[in-house]
């Protein structure tokens, strides 16, 4: 079968950025022929795809298909069942886990992990106000919604300076102001060099670069 491919789908915004900077660099993300494993069962395989500076990739589809699988692989939490993949730069990853201390104020549970990444406070200011929950800093994660959980989890990506963004359905529980600001967001960081990689079941607000759209035949 001839492997999956992103289909192109020229990005507007992040178009001039990664012009300029792609051709100079190695990619930050490659794979090739790429296989997933779910339970001893091969849920996707024959995937490619290589991010350089500034470009974006989407993987769309139906429940099921294998887009959380191909996030948590390229993050490294899964084995590479087949192929090759070669991630050279740091990554952040939001998924449906909330991996934040509940007791704590929201600030301070973030600052645990900005310390872990190796980021500064005045980075997790600005991620903060970016998502718009500057005012909510003070408050016990228990105490947030699930949209105010979600935008917290992002303010980590942001906060991280991980060049590769790995976002599972990151537009999961927001309202319509929060995911304009995360379409802010993940524009700045295209312009800024870095790379996302997004699974989502509706549209995100950024045109990416390319789209690989998973629809079983590739299991
Ligand atoms: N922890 C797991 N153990 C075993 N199989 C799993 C596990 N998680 C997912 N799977 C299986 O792997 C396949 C792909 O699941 P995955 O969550 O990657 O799909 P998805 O495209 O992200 O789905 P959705 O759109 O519902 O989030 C499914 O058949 C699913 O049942």
């Amino acid at each position: 079968m001839t492997p999956p491919r992103p289909s192109d789908n020229a990005s507007a915004d992040a178009g001039a950025a990664a012009g300029a900077l792609r051709g100079a660099s190695t990619p930050l993300v490659e794979a090739h022929a790429l296989g997933c494993e779910r339970a001893g069962r091969l849920v996707v395989r024959g995937v490619a795809f290589a991010l350089h500076p500034g470009e974006s990739l989407l993987f769309s589809g139906p429940n099921g298909v294998g887009k959380s699988s191909l996030i948590r692989l390229i993050a490294g939490l899964l084995p590479v069942a087949s192929g090759t993949l070669n991630v050279n730069v740091p990554v952040a990853l939001s998924d449906e886990n909330l991996a934040l201390d509940t007791g704590l104020p929201l600030r301070d549970a973030l600052g645990f992990w900005t310390r872990i990444d190796g980021a500064s406070d005045l980075r997790l200011r600005a991620a903060l106000e970016a998502l718009d929950l500057m005012p909510l800093a003070d408050i016990p994660v228990r105490m947030l919604s699930t949209g105010q959980r979600k935008r917290a989890m992002l303010v980590r990506v942001l906060a991280s300076g991980a060049p590769l963004w790995l976002l599972d359905e990151p537009g999961n529980g927001l309202d319509g102001a929060s995911l304009d600001r995360l379409g802010g967001a993940m524009t700045q960081h295209l312009a800024q060099g870095g790379a996302i990689i997004a699974a989502s079941h509706f549209p995100l607000p950024l045109a990416f670069t390319s789209t690989l759209s998973l629809d079983g035949a590739n299991a």
